[in-house]
């Protein structure tokens, strides 16, 4: 497992592994400046204590002091580098975990809860740090500090130190069984932790069906029991950790113990100095958290091993379509004639075909009216020219080629969609519209608002273009949210549009406020309008009905009747 993480996040240290490299010397130094103080102790009790010479006391003193602003300075320098270092690390890899995320299609997130995949770009990333980063830093310098200190304390009393080398297996006993149990407990507490997080943004982002529904404390209740199951496994981690140092104490207490009685035995027969004796034990005394970090170590490792599990798990999966080798950008003007050829199309869950034998043709600048009852995949066709999802059967053509040859980046810059809800950002009026063309200057914003007819209205909110539209333009009405979209779509300028029920939830006088800024964008555009209301459809549009598949999907090519087009008006 740990190798396995090490093989997937280690070339992300790239970049950072001078710094962790500088962050683990400096944290040796401090460690062999302690080392020199110790020795220094060991002379002043010696030469200066026991001898009464108060003379030989100011060099070993002023050196003493000299090594502590050094090991000060080292320690500090390296934790500040190694935390710098940690940092650039999370960094690199949360942009590389999140730009993979954004390469999968729709379906991954339609199967997932945002929540739980929050925490794993979060919480579960910083975990894999504590392993692939700080973690082996830390282990590399809790090495050495323990060769270095079992070094000193075998130059000083290599028969003392001996005795302290047998309980070294005790340590790797315990720590290897707290290390099993603990992995456990840490994959349940990655696993609550992260539905946690779901159930929180579930309920946070569904605030008004929540209290229309007066279902506040069952959501209370809801994050309630999700909130106990996190607190068992967090428990059951700090019982174990809780356990592990008064375990590994007891240890170092008996071998403690038995090298003050081996030497004081030894005093007694004059082959060790007070002194000796002394810095021995105070060699003893960084060792064993040393020994004691080793162990806490593999108790972080499973935590961390338990995290990466849930990261590499996002970035196993793959794009349900990707481009092809060949696919190549849309070259030159593209005037936009959509065909659709034998097209079926199976949901990857699913057995039933949702559409089968679907074909027609939309010539640049046609409207296409895409009607029939609810299921029978009017929206599913949208997806396909997106190229969320591939055709089972058949294929879909844009001015004649085959969108599979077309990069999705070149296709989807190429098509417009707008949907039932318009997923607006938080941000302001102004950054909504623009997103639909990075980079357009303010006045190009301005004009597309206009041609929308929603400058008016932006122009009244209080800060304007600079006002924030609220959590997903929540501070606007349908209408007004409905325009904002349009006046993206028409600064995106793409030659095709799909509108998917753009008038769905809006009563009719705010619909007809809608129809002439729609009718604007829709014009010089190959449009297909998916739609039940067939008020509002163009009156010379053709028209595909849709029905649920039953051998094959029945499709109907028809203009409109024209009692219907009267309505439309
Ligand atoms: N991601 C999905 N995975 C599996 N099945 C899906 C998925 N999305 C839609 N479906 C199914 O495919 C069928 C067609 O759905 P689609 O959304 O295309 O219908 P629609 O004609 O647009 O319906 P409506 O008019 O109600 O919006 C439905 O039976 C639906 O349950």
């Amino acid at each position: 497992m740990i190798r396995k993480t090490f093989a997937e996040f280690w070339p992300d240290t790239r970049g950072v592994r001078r710094l962790f490299v500088i962050g683990g010397v400096l944290a040796i130094v401090a460690a062999l400046c302690e080392v020199a103080a110790i020795g220094l102790f060991a002379v002043i009790t010696d030469e200066v204590l026991a001898r009464q010479d108060l003379g030989a006391f100011w060099t070993p003193a002023l050196s003493w002091l000299g090594l502590a602003v050094v090991a000060g300075l080292a320690a500090f320098g390296g934790a500040y580098i190694t935390a710098l270092a940690a940092e650039r690390f999370l960094l690199k890899l949360r942009d590389r975990v999140f730009a993979h995320v954004q390469t999968l299609t729709p379906d991954f997130f339609n199967n997932r809860r945002l929540g739980d995949l929050m925490a794993r770009l979060t919480d579960d990333i910083e975990a894999i740090e504590t392993l692939v980063g700080s973690g082996l830093v830390k282990a590399f310098t809790t090495v050495i500090s323990v060769i270095v200190f079992s070094t000193a304390a075998f130059i000083v009393r290599w028969d003392l130190a001996l005795i302290t080398f047998a309980l070294i297996p005790g340590f790797i006993i315990i720590s290897k069984l707290f290390a099993a149990k603990f992995r456990g407990a840490a994959a349940r507490e990655r696993q609550s932790n992260g539905m946690m997080n779901s159930v929180i943004e579930e309920s946070l982002s569904n605030q008004t069906l929540v209290q229309a529904h007066n279902r506040q404390e069952a959501e209370a209740g809801h994050l309630h029991r999700q909130g106990e199951t996190w607190l068992r496994a967090n428990m059951s981690q700090a019982w174990l950790s809780g356990l592990y140092g008064p375990a590994v104490q007891v240890l170092e207490t008996i071998c403690m113990i038995v090298i003050l009685g081996f030497g004081a035995w030894e005093i007694t027969a004059g082959r060790l100095t007070i002194g000796g004796l002394l810095a021995f034990a105070a060699y003893l005394a960084f060792l064993y958290p040393a020994v004691q970090n080793l162990g806490e170590l593999a108790l972080n490792v499973s935590e961390a091993a338990a995290g990466s599990d849930r990261v590499m798990e996002v970035l196993k999966a793959r794009p349900g379509v990707t481009d092809s080798p060949a696919a190549r950008p849309l070259a030159g003007p593209v005037p936009g004639r959509i065909t659709f050829e034998q097209v079926g199309f199976t949901y990857p869950n699913r057995t039933r075909p949702t559409l089968a034998g679907l074909t027609f043709t939309v010539e640049p600048g046609q409207t296409i009216v895409c009607t029939g009852p609810s299921g029978a995949g009017k929206s599913t066709l949208a997806k396909l020219l997106l190229r969320f999802y591939e055709p089972t059967t058949g294929r879909i053509l844009l001015d004649g080629t085959d969108i599979r040859d077309i990069t999705s980046a070149s296709l989807r810059d190429h098509i417009t969609i707008l949907q039932q809800e318009n997923l607006l950002f938080s941000g302001t009026a102004r950054d909504n519209i623009a997103y639909g063309k990075p980079g357009a200057s303010f006045e190009e914003v301005v004009a597309a608002a206009k041609l929308a007819d929603a400058h008016d209205f932006i122009n009244r909110l209080p800060d304007k273009y600079d006002t924030p539209l609220g959590q997903r333009g929540r501070l606007l009405s349908g209408g007004q949210l409905q325009r904002i979209a349009i006046a993206r779509a028409l600064l995106r300028n793409a030659p095709v549009l799909v509108l998917d029920e753009p008038m769905t939830g809006l009563d009719a006088a705010t619909a007809a406020r809608v129809l002439e800024p729609m009718r604007r964008l829709m014009e010089g555009r190959t449009t297909i309008l998916i739609t039940h209301d067939l008020r509002h459809v163009p009156p010379d549009a053709a028209m595909i009905v849709l029905e649920p598949v039953r051998r094959s999907n029945r499709i109907r090519l028809k203009h409109m009747p024209p009692a219907l087009s009267r309505l439309g008006r």
